[in-house]
C-alpha cells in the first residue's frame, strides 16, 4: 500500500514483537514507518517482511557509509528486500554515491536513494569538534548540492533547512526531516528542530517522527494531533 502522508515514524524498538505491536495500531494508508539501526541489528531483513505484509512502505534507515565498492552492494541488498527508501551519508562522498545509484539503475530497482547531510542531532559546537568550521546550514547546502550532483533523488536534514534547500535544489528534491518536535514533546537529544506544521511550510517533503509518537502514552493520539495539526 502506498500513503499520500509525509509521514514516518521512527520504529526505534528494541525488538521485533514491541516494534510489530505498535505498527498494528498504525494505518500504512497514513503514514510510512522507518526502521534504523538498533531495530535492524536486533530483528534483520525480518522486520523488512513482517512491515511490509502489513501494507506498511518501509525507509531503511541505515546510514551506509563504506567504500563505494561496499555501500554499492548493501544499498543492492536493502533495494531487493522492496524497501521504499534507503540512505548512505553524504560524507562517504561523490564516488560513493554514485556506486551506490548505478548499482540501482544497473538492477532496475526503483528505491529511493537519499543522503544524509548533517545529523539533526548536532550544532555548530559538534560540527566544529570533528573539524567542520561551517555553520550546521552551509554544511547541509554543501552536502546536498553534492548529493544532488551524485543523482540522488533528496537528503535527509533539518526542516531548518528545507527552505534553502527548496531554494537551491528545487521542489523534487526530497527533503526528509527528522527533528521533528510537536509543541507538547521535548527536545530529547535533537538540536536543529521545528514542529510539523513549521517543517512543512518550510518546504519538507517527509517529516520523520519517533519518539513524540512512540513514547507517548498514547501513541494514536500523539499521531493524530500531529496529523490535525497538518491539516489545520
Ligand atoms: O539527522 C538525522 C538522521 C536520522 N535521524 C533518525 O530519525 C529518528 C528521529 O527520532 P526522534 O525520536 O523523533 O528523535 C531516529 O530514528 C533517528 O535515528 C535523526 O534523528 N536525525
Amino acid at each position: 500500500m502506498s500513503s499520500d502522508s509525509p509521514l514516518i515514524i521512527a520504529l526505534d524498538h528494541p525488538s521485533l514483537d514491541a516494534a510489530l505491536c505498535l505498527a498494528d495500531r498504525l494505518d500504512p494508508s497514513r503514514c510510512r514507518v522507518k526502521v534504523g539501526k538498533e531495530l535492524f541489528t536486533r530483528s534483520g531483513p525480518d522486520v523488512i517482511e513482517a512491515l511490509h505484509g502489513r501494507g506498511f512502505q518501509v525507509f531503511l534507515d541505515l546510514k551506509f557509509h563504506d567504500i563505494p565498492n561496499t555501500v554499492a552492494g548493501a544499498v543492492q541488498a536493502a533495494a531487493e528486500q522492496g524497501v521504499w527508501m534507503v540512505n548512505v551519508h553524504a560524507g562517504g562522498g561523490r564516488r560513493m554515491m554514485e556506486a551506490a545509484r548505478e548499482r540501482l539503475e544497473r538492477h532496475g530497482l526503483a528505491t529511493h536513494l537519499i543522503a544524509v547531510t548533517v545529523l539533526t542531532s548536532m550544532e555548530a559546537a559538534d560540527l566544529q569538534e570533528v573539524g567542520v568550521t561551517l555553520a550546521p546550514a552551509e554544511q547541509v547546502e554543501r552536502l546536498a548540492q553534492l548529493a544532488m550532483a551524485s543523482g540522488m533523488a533528496g537528503v535527509v536534514c533539518s526542516a531548518q533547512e528545507s527552505t534553502r534547500l527548496r531554494e537551491l535544489c528545487g521542489d523534487t528534491f526530497l527533503k526528509v526531516t527528522p527533528g521533528i518536535r510537536p509543541s507538547f514533546a521535548a527536545a530529547d537529544d535533537q538540536r536543529r528542530i521545528m514542529t510539523p506544521l513549521q517543517a512543512m511550510t518550510a518546504g519538507s517533503t517527509h517529516l520523520v517522527v519517533g519518539r513524540p509518537v512512540t513514547q507517548a502514552e498514547d501513541p494514536m493520539a500523539a499521531l493524530e494531533a500531529i496529523e490535525q495539526e497538518l491539516a489545520n
